[in-house]
């Protein structure tokens, strides 16, 4: 992504499957902000085959899933995917770059309604998503080894995104 006026932003640790650089099974996605939305360019190859020459739907819905967590960033909550459809409108080539775009549609307290759509370079949209993350405290994660440096990343400033 080569616009200047582009914020990266930090993948969520290093091992996360879908942005962390040092998961070998990850998808490695790079994640911008621009302005209230968030995006990434992905291209799936060959690890994420699913029909011959296409993109398997599960590696589409993980990437549309570890995006809306980026978006987490913005809203500076931390919280989890209760639900996430997909609408695979068109088959997604491998090697063909796609941006998936996402957003924020609405909060009622504890419900962030999210949605992101994926489009080809070519212009096709060829999916979009829809998910529920529901805000958790940060408890949730801590039994599990996140320590408190990678829960920090989701309660900085705007500013800092
Ligand atoms: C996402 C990143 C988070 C970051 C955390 C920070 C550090 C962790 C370390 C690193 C993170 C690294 C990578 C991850 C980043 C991105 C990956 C993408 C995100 C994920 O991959 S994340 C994993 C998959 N995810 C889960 O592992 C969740 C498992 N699940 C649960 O842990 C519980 O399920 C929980 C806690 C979600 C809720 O449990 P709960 O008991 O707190 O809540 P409850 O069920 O009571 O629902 C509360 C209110 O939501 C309403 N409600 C429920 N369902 C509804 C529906 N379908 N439609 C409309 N309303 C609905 C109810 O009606 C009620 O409403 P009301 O309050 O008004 O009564």
């Amino acid at each position: 992504m080569a616009d200047p006026s582009l914020i990266s932003l930090p993948p969520h640790h290093p091992q996360c499957l879908g942005c962390g650089p040092d998961n070998p099974a990850g998808l490695h996605l790079e994640v911008y902000r621009d302005g209230d939305s968030v995006a990434t360019d992905v291209a799936f190859d060959a690890r994420h085959r699913g029909a011959p020459g296409l993109a398997h739907g599960g590696a589409i819905s993980a990437a549309c899933d570890d995006l809306f967590g980026f978006v987490l960033y913005l809203v500076q909550e931390i919280a989890v995917t209760r639900t996430l459809t997909v609408n695979y409108l068109a088959p997604v080539p491998l090697g063909q770059p796609h941006r998936i775009t996402a957003r924020l549609q609405r909060r009622q307290g504890r419900r962030l309604h999210l949605e992101a759509t994926g489009t080809g370079h070519d212009g096709v949209t060829r999916f979009i998503a829809e998910a529920l993350f529901l805000v958790v405290d940060r408890e949730h994660f801590t039994p599990h080894g996140a320590d408190a440096d990678v829960l920090a990343m989701f309660n900085r400033p705007p500013e800092h995104c």
